[in-house]
């Protein structure tokens, strides 16, 4: 069965087209992931489908209702865990839990904290005040809060945002856990791309407003080829592809390296010096690997999707958060 069906859906910021179009279907119980760069439209679409923005046109079905037509509904089905914080600081972990628990009405809401706050391992934390926590910590109450009143769907935008290494390895684990456990269909916005890999049943790279390329990540990199052999050469004049049987695709790309696609670089290797040095194109460095989703993405986009440092994102999460109040 589908958790979310998604048909041409657009949505305009006045004549700004932020999402152009997109067509998509998630499977109940699988965790599906938007991979993009900052601004490709990913918060955007999350937005439309939690219904907290009118889409300018298209369809959206979400948990079986209409996003326009049944909003209420849907709300009642999903669970959100924004990309800004939402908790009080001011409140405890566990006063956080009780407004929103008694806010949505949920039954038998102490048991139900209780069991969410050790899933999240802060039930020892309970009663400090959130402004006390780590960025963490807080993002673990949040999904905590967010699983209050058992969601069919959550949607997850960007949930590792600006955390160091261990601690997202560590929401990773609560996040396997909810679609194991409780067989719960996960919407992710990443622009992180292990995370994509390491997380996602499916994967749609999304780029400027559109999703172009969609599948598992297995699928995705055998759009690229099988082995990549990156080189950068002496002389930016001698960027030119060069042609052998054994080379399946080239491309030049804008930092001045050349990435060529082939069977199998390390039988390549030798075969491309040699031709190489008859072209008299003088290589400074190689490097080879087996295609990952960033070599997908710059195959179709000839751009990489920039990881900015943790302290970038958070001045951006900053900023965004003021623009929206
Ligand atoms: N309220 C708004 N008014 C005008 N333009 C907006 C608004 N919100 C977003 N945009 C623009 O729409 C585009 C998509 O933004 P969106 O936040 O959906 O991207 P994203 O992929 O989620 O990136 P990020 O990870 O930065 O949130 C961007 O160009 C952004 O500047």
């Amino acid at each position: 069965m589908k958790a979310i069906e998604v048909e041409n859906l657009v949505k305009k910021y006045g004549d700004f087209e932020a999402v152009k179009g997109i067509s998509f279907d998630v499977k109940q119980g699988e965790i599906f992931a938007f991979l993009g760069p900052n601004g490709a439209g990913k918060t955007t679409t999350v937005h439309v489908l939690t219904t907290l923005l009118k889409p300018t046109a298209g369809k959206a079905i979400v948990a079986g209702h209409d996003v326009v037509k049944e909003p209420i509904e849907v709300r009642r089905k999903i669970g959100i865990v924004f990309q800004d914080p939402s908790v009080d600081r001011e409140l405890t972990a566990y006063e956080n839990m009780l407004i929103h628990g008694r806010i949505y009405g949920v039954e038998n809401l102490k048991e139900k904290i209780e069991r969410l706050l050790k899933f999240v391992e802060l039930w020892e934390f309970k009663d400090r005040p959130v402004k006390f926590f780590s960025g963490g910590m807080q993002r673990r109450l949040e999904i905590a809060r967010s699983l209050l009143h058992e969601p069919e769907i959550l949607f997850l935008d960007e949930p590792t945002i600006g955390l160091d290494p261990q601690t997202r390895a560590h929401i990773w684990d609560y996040i396997r856990a909810m679609k194991e456990e409780h067989n719960m269909t996960i919407f992710l916005t990443t622009h992180y791309m292990d995370e994509a890999e390491q997380l996602a049943d499916r994967i749609a790279i999304m780029d400027h407003g559109k999703i172009i390329a969609e599948g598992t990540a297995e699928e995705l990199k055998k759009l690229v080829g099988s082995d990549i052999i990156y080189l950068k050469l002496q002389a930016r004049e001698e960027l030119r592809c060069l042609k052998a049987d054994f080379i399946k695709g080239c491309k030049m790309l804008p930092d001045g390296r050349i990435r060529l696609d082939v069977d199998n670089a390390a039988e390549a290797l030798p075969r491309l010096f040699e031709l190489a040095k008859e072209s008299g194109v003088k290589i400074l460095e190689v490097t080879y690997h087996r295609p990952t989703l960033n070599d997908v993405f710059l195959h179709l986009t000839g751009r990489e999707i920039r990881d900015e440092g943790g302290e970038a994102n958070v001045a951006r999460m900053i900023m965004k958060a003021r623009m929206r109040r």
